[in-house]
């Protein structure tokens, strides 16, 4: 854990203070996958959203079945305040998997954001709400009747990234990373030191230096 004078930083908040492209890089010193290639945010979010993930998996609904809870409400509704959602819907981007009957249920829970392998609908709603949502499409096509939750806090594997409850995710403007638990403190200290690197890398280039001399391979090494 870091140390402030005022005392430690939750891994949380030093999150909070990168963003997705130096975790990407972190990640890549360690060999991990994380970044969840495809999603981007659904409205323009202002900020670094950072949270715990809870994992949940929605597939089509069997011909026949009879009437089952909408998708992701128990998840809701068992929420911890600064959760994420991460959906895993198969990629699909022809029908929904959130709207903003469930955004509002999110917000009042405290649910940090949303992150969705596929669509939602409703984005407006969750907009006004101040609810991120990250995904590959907004599309109107109704949830009910035709895709149910399969599972909620099980492994899923969401753009080719395994993720599980408990990991954490930050997502931005740029899209969404899948930060591994057992990895955190150490994807977040050399996420640090990557940033320190490109703020050092960047003061170059605006004193004068070329920028072809400051991104040559020979300068600046990387931190790992
Ligand atoms: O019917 C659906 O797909 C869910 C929905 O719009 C909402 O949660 O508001
Ligand atoms: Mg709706």
């Amino acid at each position: 854990m870091g140390v402030t004078p005022a005392g430690p930083v939750s891994l949380t908040a030093r999150l909070a203070a990168l963003d997705t492209c130096a975790l990407s890089d972190a990640l890549d010193g360690y060999g991990r996958a994380g970044v969840l290639a495809g999603l981007r945010p659904l409205w323009p979010v202002p900020r670094v959203v950072v949270g715990r993930v809870r994992t949940l998996r929605v597939g089509p609904r069997e011909p026949g079945a009879g009437p089952t809870v909408h998708l992701g409400t128990q998840l809701v509704e068992t929420a911890e305040p600064g959760d994420v959602v991460l959906v895993d819907a198969g990629g699909r981007t022809d029908v929904s998997s959130w709207g903003g009957i469930l955004s509002t249920a999110a917000t009042r829970a405290g649910i940090a954001g949303i992150v969705i392998d596929g669509a939602c609908r409703d984005i407006g709603e969750s907009e006004q709400l101040g609810l991120p949502v990250f995904g590959r499409a907004v599309v109107p096509t109704s949830a009910r009747g035709r895709i149910v939750q399969l599972g909620m806090d099980e492994e899923i594997t969401v753009c080719g990234v395994p993720a599980r409850t408990g990991d954490l995710l930050v997502a931005d403007v740029c899209g969404a990373v899948l930060v591994p638990q057992d990895l955190a403190e150490q994807a977040v200290e050399l996420a640090e030191r990557i940033a320190a690197r490109e703020r050092d890398m960047v003061a170059a280039v605006r004193s004068g230096r070329s920028v072809v001399d400051v991104m040559h391979d020979s300068q600046f090494p990387s931190p790992r």
